[in-house]
C-alpha cells in the first residue's frame, strides 16, 4: 500500500474556517507544500521545522489513528496541509473514508488538480493574495472550476486578507468565479504569539476592518466575511 506523508492527525474539534465553520470534524494534516506563503500559520508542514513529526502512513493506518483518537464520535474529516493536492495517492484515504460513511472536507490553495476532488463533499479553494508572496496560476484555477462545474460538488473560495491590495485581489477572484460561494477571511499576522488576549483583541480589530470594507463596498454583495474561529478559542495552539 502506498504511503501518505502525515504531519498530524487531531480532533474531534470544530472547523474554524470557511463554508463549514462550526462543523465537528477530525483533521488530517499532510506534510509538504508547493507554496511558501510569508504568513503561513502551518509553516511547520513545509519549512523543515516539523520534520521529526512526519510519519508515512497508509490509508488504513490513518483510519486506525482517526478511530483511536476519535472513536465513534465523528462523521466528518477535514484534510489539510501543507497542500494535500500534491498527493495523488490520497485517493486511497478518500475512498476508505467514503466507504466508512465519513463526509470529507479539503483545504487547498488551487495550485494542483487531483481526480479525487470529485469525491470531496466540501472542497475549499484558497488562492493566495499578494501579501503571501505567491503567484496565482489562473490556468489551473480555471481548470479546477471548469472540471467541477457540472458536478453537484460543494466547492467554495476563501481568500485571506491582510491589506487593501489583498482585498482587491479577493474581489478579482470573486468576480472571476461569481457563482462560487466566496469567503473573505481575516489574516493572522502574528501566528506564533502565545499571548491569547492580545492576539484576540488584535484579530477582532482586523475582523472589524474587513467587515467595514465589505459593507461599504458597492462592488461586492454576495460574500461572507469570517474570522478564523479557532484562533478566538485556542489562540495559535497547534492541533486544535
Ligand atoms: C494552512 S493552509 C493549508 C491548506 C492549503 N495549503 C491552503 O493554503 O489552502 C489552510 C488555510 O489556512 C489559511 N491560513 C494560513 N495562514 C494563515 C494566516 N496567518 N492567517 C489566516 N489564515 C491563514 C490558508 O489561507 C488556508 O486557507
Ligand atoms: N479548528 C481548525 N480549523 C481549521 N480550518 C482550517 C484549518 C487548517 O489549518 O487548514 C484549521 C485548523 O487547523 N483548525
Ligand atoms: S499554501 Fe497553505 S500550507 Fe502552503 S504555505 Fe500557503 S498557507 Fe501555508
Ligand atoms: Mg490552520
Amino acid at each position: 500500500m502506498s504511503k501518505i506523508p502525515v504531519m498530524e492527525i487531531f480532533g474531534p474539534t470544530i472547523q474554524g474556517e470557511g463554508s463549514m465553520i462550526g462543523q465537528k470534524t477530525m483533521f488530517v494534516r499532510t506534510a509538504g507544500c508547493d507554496y511558501s506563503c510569508s504568513w503561513c500559520d502551518s509553516a511547520f508542514t513545509w519549512d523543515g521545522s516539523g520534520k521529526e513529526y512526519i510519519t508515512q502512513l497508509t490509508a488504513e493506518e490513518i483510519w486506525a489513528e482517526l478511530k483511536r483518537i476519535g472513536g465513534d464520535g465523528f462523521s466528518f474529516v477535514t484534510i489539510s496541509g501543507g497542500n494535500p493536492a500534491l498527493l495523488k495517492n490520497l485517493d486511497s484515504l478518500v475512498a476508505l473514508l467514503k466507504e466508512q460513511g465519513i463526509k470529507m472536507g479539503v483545504e487547498t490553495q488551487g495550485s494542483r488538480w487531483q481526480d479525487w476532488f470529485y469525491e470531496i463533499n466540501e472542497l475549499t479553494i484558497s488562492p493566495k493574495p499578494p501579501s503571501s508572496g505567491m503567484k496565482t496560476d489562473f490556468g489551473i484555477l480555471d481548470e479546477i472550476f471548469t472540471k467541477l462545474q457540472n458536478n453537484q460538488h460543494h466547492v467554495s473560495l476563501k481568500v485571506v486578507i491582510f491589506n487593501d491590495e489583498d482585498y482587491e485581489y479577493g474581489k478579482a477572484i470573486h468576480h472571476r468565479y461569481p457563482d462560487i460561494p466566496f469567503f473573505f477571511q481575516v489574516g493572522n499576522d502574528d501566528s506564533t504569539t502565545t499571548d491569547d488576549s492580545k492576539l484576540i483583541s488584535r484579530l477582532l480589530q482586523k475582523y472589524e476592518w474587513l467587515i467595514d470594507k465589505v459593507v461599504q463596498d458597492q462592488d461586492v454583495t454576495n460574500v461572507k466575511v469570517l474570522p478564523q474561529l479557532h484562533t478566538y478559542v485556542w489562540g495559535n495552539k497547534r492541533g486544535v
